[in-house]
């Protein structure tokens, strides 16, 4: 079953309860980042239906009042194992609510709790549209279609059948850029990464997943608007910043932190979404791809990093090898 059949499977099942009122994303680390632009859409997109971005174990322990039968919960585990993610899909499915698995591997232990199961996309040479991040979105996609409707649904799928081409190109067009960012970043013990908007979740992942737990490099994800809210103080001409400057209606927050930063740093990689082809989708709905364009970017940059440090990306001390 599509998505679309899915959803629409779920709408109906839902009738005579009062339809979905409340879309619930919950993951851990990149899963949950990978959700951000499906929060953001049904943020900005819905009238009626509520949509809330949670990490596992908080939902675990801060389960929201309104989580029950008019509720969608959408869980996501590449490995379909991380506990407690597990658990949340356990919850879910304990308390009767629809529950939706997004995992790499479809006999994990999260899919004995998910009603749906989705496979994504994966690895070298992956149909962009077809990964973690797209697949979310399409569930929020659809679960507004097929209630309060959504305008620019055409657009929107007209994106996703143009996301593949330009992501791959964007990254054949970044790859010199990427061996002299890891050449002149290789003995550094801080990189913060910028954005704003449905891309937030990809500098988030960015710092959380690939500096810190990757390459044991300080970071932090600073969304562009905050960045004059506190941040900008630690500006000066060490430190360094990768800045995503986004496609759509946050671009201004992103060029005005730029602005600054060409004026007071002299370390700044600047990804520009439109540099790198994303304006060929519509203005519509152009925002809800930055997350696929830079999530997808940025291994070009982690792959030349992890060579020029010597520290493969695979390589961790207590994940996966301690209790925790
Ligand atoms: O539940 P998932 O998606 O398998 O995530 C497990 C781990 O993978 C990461 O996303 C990346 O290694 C971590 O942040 C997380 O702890």
């Amino acid at each position: 079953m599509d998505i679309k059949q899915i959803i629409g499977e779920i709408v109906a099942g839902k009738q005579e309860v009062g339809g979905i009122k409340q879309v619930y994303y919950v993951a851990c680390g990149g899963s949950y980042g990978a959700f951000y632009p499906a929060k953001t859409f049904l943020e900005k997109e819905a009238k009626d239906i509520k949509v809330g971005l949670y990490n596992s174990n908080e939902f675990v322990h801060n389960t929201p009042k309104a989580f029950g039968e008019n509720s969608v919960l959408v869980v996501a585990s590449h490995k379909g194992n991380t506990p407690e993610t597990v658990k949340a899909a356990e919850i879910g499915k304990k308390a009767g609510v629809t529950v939706i698995a997004l995992t790499w591997i479809t006999d994990s232990p999260i899919t004995e709790y998910a009603d749906y199961v989705l496979k994504y996309a994966f690895g070298e040479g992956k149909d962009i549209a077809g990964e973690k991040t797209i697949k979310a979105l399409l569930t929020a996609v659809e679960a507004l279609n097929q209630t309060e409707g959504y305008e620019h649904y055409n657009q929107f799928l007209d994106g996703v059948a143009k996301i593949d081409h330009i992501v791959k190109s964007a990254c054949k067009h970044v790859a010199k850029r990427a061996l002299s960012f890891a050449k002149n970043h290789k003995d550094d013990n801080v990189i913060y990464t910028l954005a704003s908007g449905a891309g937030y979740g990809a500098a988030y992942m960015e710092s959380i997943c690939i500096f810190m737990e990757m390459q044991w490099i300080n970071s932090s994800s600073i969304h562009s608007g905050e960045f004059f809210h506190g941040p900008f103080e630690i500006t000066d001409a060490e430190i360094p910043f990768v800045i995503q400057i986004s496609e759509g209606s946050t671009r201004p927050l992103d060029e005005r932190a730029l602005k600054f930063l060409n004026r007071y740093a002299k370390r700044v990689e600047v990804l520009d979404a439109k540099d790198l082809g994303l304006s060929t989708i519509d203005s519509s709905v152009v925002d809800y791809f930055n997350h696929s364009m830079f999530n997808n970017v940025y291994p070009v940059y982690n792959q030349a990093l992890a060579v020029e440090r010597e520290h493969p990306l695979t390589t961790r001390r207590y994940m996966w090898k301690v209790e925790y």
